[in-house]
């Protein structure tokens, strides 16, 4: 049965103002702008701009709330983060549909991600009970010392969001930070704040005044969460262009920082891949259906030359028949548009630079012209697209471009081709397709990313942890490391003498 979606106007938040403290409120300023529907690139509404000092009330109450939080068990923990995930569940259509109309990805797309961020909530719960530390020896007689170490909450914690999956990040990131037993302050995306405002809505009385807020803003509401004094962790899922600001604007506090950022991932094919397993992994892998915008995205793909034209007109046929841009909020449409005009335009710019430095069109490569003359025409679509014979000094073959756009790689030589592989800045995923165990170790071994898939692509597995190396990141989310990172370590030495 296809899903049913509730009509536009509940799925809006009703509120378009702060959320900090239990309760809504204006913003000191009185800054409002306009948020947009990408698909037709009209606005759908004005939101609520936090200032800097916005942030310093909400922090403040959010430091006050971590007080009581911290001390609440392990059941009242649990209760409230297990009723957020039934909430989430009971609402993934109306989530759904608030995310598809503000961020340009299909509404059917969107449907899973309730269910991510409910089954994070539900994780993190049943982890609290790892929260334990450990007695150690020490240098002395065992009956001169007893020392131990406990995991205690770090206190209030900022969350910035990335514009493709907004209530899906805030909903599964906001659990380890509560469950762990501090105070969030989370912030959407700029472009498209709206789901994240219906899920301040949702929650709203699921946890105490202040142990959840939502405070939409641009970089003034960032820099100002990030420098504050009172927060003491600060994380973004986002570019590594703002992962390097952020780790600045922290520095001041020596505030550490857990950066979720963007990749450049390989896809490797050799000879012996299972064909149709492979054809399928390079068509999803790219995530066509919301353009792209993922940072797992497998935007490389390196195809043994044997395989290479065999592969490449089977993907293009898949994409055509599979992929048609429309309306995000219609059930039927099957590939989104880009979040926002800033986000068009630079793709485009992409597809600019790989015709001026010699790659060859293969497919797509422009706005897709059925959307001229229709309401969409001011959305901002871009065609699935794909470049051959790309070459490692290219921009297309190093930048993440976070749009629709692949770049076909032939190899014949195994070391030349991991070279080519490992030479960008990022290190998030990659993926292998092989038939062969042994080649598959020997890749997996010198890919440099920090999750890597073998004749897979796109999953993620909660309990599995998720995370870069280089510039795609530190830390490791998804997992128990994720927990633990909201905690610090105390050492406890008692003289028993
Ligand atoms: N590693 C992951 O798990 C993961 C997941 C999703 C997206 N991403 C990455 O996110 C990027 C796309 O998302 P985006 O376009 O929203 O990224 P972005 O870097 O433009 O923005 C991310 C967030 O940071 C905030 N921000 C911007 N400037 C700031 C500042 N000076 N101080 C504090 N906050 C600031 C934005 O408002 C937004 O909430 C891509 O690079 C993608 O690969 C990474």
């Amino acid at each position: 049965m296809p899903p049913i979606f509730p009509p536009l106007e509940q799925a809006l938040p009703s509120h378009h103002d702060l959320f900090y403290n239990g309760a809504w409120r204006k913003p000191l300023a009185s800054t409002y702008n306009d948020t947009l529907n990408p698909s037709t690139g009209k606005p759908i509404t004005r939101v609520a701009q936090a200032s800097a000092s916005d942030v310093d009330a909400a922090v403040e109450a959010a430091h006050e709330a971590f007080l009581s939080w911290r001390k609440t068990t392990i059941a009242e923990r649990q209760a409230c983060l297990h009723r957020a995930g039934a909430i989430l569940r009971e609402h993934a259509g109306e989530l759904a549909l608030a995310d598809a109309v503000n961020t340009g990805n299909p509404v059917t797309e969107m449907l899973v991600d309730a269910n991510r961020a409910a089954n994070s909530l539900d994780y993190f719960a049943g982890l609290i009970p790892m929260l334990r530390g450990e007695t150690l020896p020490g240098p002395f007689p065992a009956d001169a010392y007893l020392h131990y170490t406990v995991r205690e909450p770090i206190g209030v914690v900022a969350r910035f969001m990335a514009s493709n999956h907004p209530f899906m990040f805030a909903g599964s990131r906001m659990a380890s930070v509560i469950a762990a037993g501090n105070t969030v302050v989370v912030k959407p995306p700029d472009q498209a704040p709206l789901s994240c405002l219906r899920l301040a809505e949702l929650l709203d009385g699921v946890f105490p005044p202040g142990v959840l807020n939502i405070l939409p803003g641009g970089p003034e509401c960032g820099q100002a969460l990030a420098t504050h004094p009172l927060v003491k962790k600060v994380t973004l899922i986002g570019s590594v262009a703002t992962g390097k600001v952020i780790q600045r604007e922290a520095a001041d506090t020596l505030k550490p920082t857990l950066l979720e950022l963007g990749g450049k991932n390989a896809l490797i094919a050799f000879p012996d891949a299972n064909i149709d397993q492979l054809v399928q992994g390079v068509v999803n892998g790219m995530n066509f259906a919301w353009a792209g915008q993922s940072c797992g995205s497998l935007s490389r793909v390196f195809l043994h030359k044997s395989i290479h034209d065999e592969v490449l007109d089977r993907v293009v046929q898949i994409i055509q028949h599979k992929y048609r841009p429309g309306l995000s909020t219609d059930p039927a449409t099957t590939m989104g548009s880009l979040v926002s005009k800033v986000a068009q335009d630079r793709v485009l710019d992409y597809i600019a630079s790989a015709h001026a430095e010699g790659a060859k069109l293969f497919h797509g490569g422009g706005k897709p012209a059925e959307l001229a003359e229709t309401e969409l025409a001011g959305g901002f679509f871009v065609q699935p697209t794909i470049f051959t014979d790309v070459l490692p000094h290219m921009r297309i073959a190093r930048e993440e471009i976070f749009g629709p756009v692949m770049s076909v790689f032939p190899w014949t030589d195994e070391s030349e081709m991991l070279r080519i592989v490992n030479s960008t800045s990022y290190g998030l995923t990659g993926s292998i397709f092989t038939r062969d165990l042994a080649t598959a170790q020997r890749m997996i071994s010198q890919v440099e990313a920090g999750f890597v898939w073998v004749n897979e692509v796109g999953k993620h597995f909660l309990n599995v942890p998720f995370g870069g190396v280089k510039e795609s990141g530190n830390g490791r989310d998804e997992c128990l490391d994720e927990l633990l990172a909201f905690t610090a370590v105390k050492s406890v030495n008692i003289k028993l003498q």
